[in-house]
């Protein structure tokens, strides 16, 4: 049964150096199991250093990142996938010449025990139902056999989330999910992102502040690569010093 109270992810003091710049300057904050943590913030803030720190892509100069009470810190992110901790990038992580279905499956293929890495792919039943089980939950059975380099946009960024939950992840951490997609896509995947949080706890790195305070249960505000403030949506929203460093800012008002 879940334990809703518990932190899934801790982190303390993270920091980062590029040269003279301090991108992530001394973070910590917890994330609950079960709840959509966000990290928000103004471009150039540190978020994306921020989730790359967690996710192990890059080595912090100071601090520890814990998942589930194991310190993770730079541990690389096959460590923190064999650990539970998946993620989606910015960047498209699809196969673009291969079929919806068949991303899924090779994405589910980890699930299979080691010893049937050499069967034949229709032998990979696990994976297989998986797969399904993932089209079925993303509305993808009318696309299953398409390409995914055909695909919308929109639908390519939910096939990604999709693809990083392939082997059932504890911790999903999502940088950007909603980036260039239209109104009624963001909506829609705004939807779907929340029907996951429960079962599964996410992290979600967004530059969409009304997308983050409709979903998250947590808010944590970075400028300037150290935490402004974090709290309730409301509370940060109500924040003087968030609206006058953030919302204040033109560009992405709540
Ligand atoms: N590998 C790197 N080397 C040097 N500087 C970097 C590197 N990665 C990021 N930075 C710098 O660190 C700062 C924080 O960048 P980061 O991309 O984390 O911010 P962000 O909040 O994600 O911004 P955006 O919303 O625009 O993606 C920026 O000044 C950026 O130029």
């Amino acid at each position: 049964m879940n334990q809703p109270d518990q932190n899934v992810l801790s982190v303390r003091g993270l920091s980062v150096r590029f040269g003279a710049l301090t991108a992530v300057n001394n973070v910590s904050f917890d994330a609950k199991r079960g709840h959509i943590t966000s990290v928000i913030g103004p471009n150039g803030a540190g978020k994306s250093t921020l989730f790359n720190l967690i996710s192990g892509a890059i080595r912090p100069s100071s601090g520890k990142v814990s998942f589930n009470g194991q310190d993770v810190t730079a541990r690389g992110p096959d460590h923190l996938v064999k650990a539970g901790l998946a993620r989606s990038f910015q960047i498209t992580n699809l196969f673009f010449e291969l079929s919806v279905f068949e991303n899924l499956r090779l994405a589910a293929q980890a699930l299979e025990p080691a010893i049937h890495a050499w069967l034949p792919v229709r032998r990979s039943g696990i994976a297989l139902a998986r797969a399904e089980e993932l089209i079925a939950q993303f509305g993808l059975s009318a696309k299953a056999h398409e390409l995914a380099g055909y695909l919308s946009h929109g639908e390519q960024r939910r096939l990604e989330i999709a693809v990083a939950l392939a082997c059932k992840p504890r911790m999903l951490l999502l940088d950007e999910p909603t980036q260039g997609m239209s109104h009624a896509d963001t909506e829609e995947t705004g939807e779907m992102i929340k029907s996951l949080a429960g079962e599964l706890s996410i992290l979600l790195v967004e530059h969409d502040v009304g997308l983050v305070m409709n979903l998250s249960d947590h808010v944590v505000v970075m400028t300037q690569g150290a935490k402004l403030a974090e709290g309730l949506p409301s509370a940060v929203r109500a924040n003087p010093a968030v609206q006058a460093a953030y919302f204040g800012q033109g560009g992405h008002h709540a």
